[in-house]
């Protein structure tokens, strides 16, 4: 048996980042950059308008009132510019091109114009007031993006921006999952007494389509070990990851272990110190990573979130793979007893979190309505009321 840190630090100990592809940017979303983008042109590439209203020559605004001659105009896609000479001044709109003689534009709502004539109301007006310069977002040459970015809608906005339509990100690994359970129905069979419905799959295909894993191979397997050893062997064959769900604790029906030997699989870990999910086993076959999470549904998805997810996104290059952790304070005093750290479905309202009714590891309704997880060690267990606790957001 392990600790939670024990098991987390050997997790990362033996996950590495995959390599870099080549992805369409719409694609790329969800991805983690695995090289350093670099701008191709500058941004803005040219001196654009903030604002509409007239590009003029700041030093020609000695005090408030000054009236100048309309030269032109500029509107937004333009390349032919007026000139702005001493005394006159151009119609310009919002990004639009800035002729280059204009040193400043001033709002419309701080003009007035009559006969050809604008008048300024506004004094001093200061060099490059409202305008953008060429390069002021990003310089051409320069690191846009460094390597290890999440590819974000904002990124993509940037990176779209400087018409780049292709990232290098690191790839997603292919992952395979084995449910094992003779208990469990498949949707739409008639429950029948001694059954219930499979459930683990979907919500752990949920839980990886939130971090870009859409496509997940589920392969079924009754409760023996030969079968337990076909499946688990097929799926090691094709996927970079794979999880297994129940039948990891000491029954005398839970093969997957056994199997997993079998298959000549190595075992970093079996057990961790923690509830729920005692029975976790992490294992290697080569750089196949191996997770078989325990079958009830709460010490699954704890699993899946608390290992599973920081091991993921780790291979898909993320700098920070853990769940966000802030410390805020505990609405309700709790109390546990035993060994074992606890991780709680909890609630993050406001500026406090609640922990919520049905903690069990069969209860999976908790979750449903759970945003974040509270880690208490051992030596934290007993809380009062507005105590700080670390408190692991889950993603949404
Ligand atoms: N003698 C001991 N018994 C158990 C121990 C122990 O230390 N000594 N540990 C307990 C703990 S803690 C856990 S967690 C479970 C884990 O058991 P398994 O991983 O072998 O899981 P199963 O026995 O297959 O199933 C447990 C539970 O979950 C339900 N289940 C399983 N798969 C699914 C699924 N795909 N969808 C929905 N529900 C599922 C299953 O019916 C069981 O109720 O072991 C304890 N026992
Ligand atoms: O560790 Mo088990 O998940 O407590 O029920």
């Amino acid at each position: 048996m392990v600790t939670v840190n024990e098991a987390k630090q050997r997790i990362i100990a033996n996950t590495e980042a995959r390599t870099a592809t080549w992805l369409p940017l719409a694609e790329a979303v969800g991805s983690v950059l695995a090289e350093d983008v670099i701008a191709p042109i500058a941004l803005p590439p040219f001196r654009q308008s903030s604002m509409d209203g007239y590009a003029l020559i700041h030093s020609d605004i000695t005090e408030n009132g000054i009236a100048l001659q309309l030269a032109g105009e500029s509107r937004a896609g333009q390349a032919e510019l007026p000139d702005v000479r001493p005394g006159t001044c151009v119609r310009i709109f919002t990004g639009a091109p800035v002729p280059d003689s204009a040193t400043a534009v001033v709002m419309q709502e701080h003009t007035s114009v009559t006969d050809g004539r604008v008048t300024i109301l506004e004094f001093p007006v200061g060099e490059g007031k409202n305008v953008r310069r060429a390069g002021q977002q990003i310089a051409k040459g320069a690191v846009a993006l460094p390597a290890g970015t999440p590819v974000s809608a904002g990124a993509v906005g940037f990176l779209k921006g400087m018409d780049i339509t292709e990232v290098a990100v690191h790839s997603k690994p292919r992952v395979g999952l084995l449910v094992t359970g003779d208990e469990l129905l498949k949707a739409g069979e008639p429950l029948v007494p001694g059954k219930i419905y499979e459930s683990n799959s979907d919500m752990l295909k949920a839980a990886l389509g939130q971090t870009g894993i859409g496509e997940v191979t589920v392969s079924y397997a009754s409760d023996e070990l030969e079968a337990t050893i076909e499946a688990l062997g097929k799926l090691l064959e094709t996927h970079d990851v794979v999880l297994a769900s129940g039948g990891i604790s000491v029954g005398d029906y839970d093969f997957v272990g056994k199997a997993l030997e079998a298959l000549g699989a190595e075992t970093v870990f079996y057990k961790v110190r923690q509830k729920p999910g005692k029975p976790l086993l992490f294992g290697k076959k080569g750089d196949k990573l191996i997770f078989a999470l325990p079958g009830n549904p709460a010490s699954s998805l704890v699993c899946y979130y608390e290992y599973v997810l920081p091991a993921l996104r780790k291979t898909m290059g993320a700098r920070e793979p853990f769940l966000r952790s802030v410390k805020l304070p505990i609405r309700h005093a709790y109390r546990f007893d035993g060994e074992r750290d606890e991780f709680l479905k909890a609630r993050v309202e406001g500026k406090e979190v609640v922990s919520l009714d049905g903690q069990e590891s069969f209860v999976i309704g908790s979750f449903a309505v759970a945003n974040a997880l509270i880690y208490l060690p051992v030596g934290q267990n007993q809380v009062a009321a507005g105590d700080l606790v670390e408190v692991h957001l889950l993603p949404v």
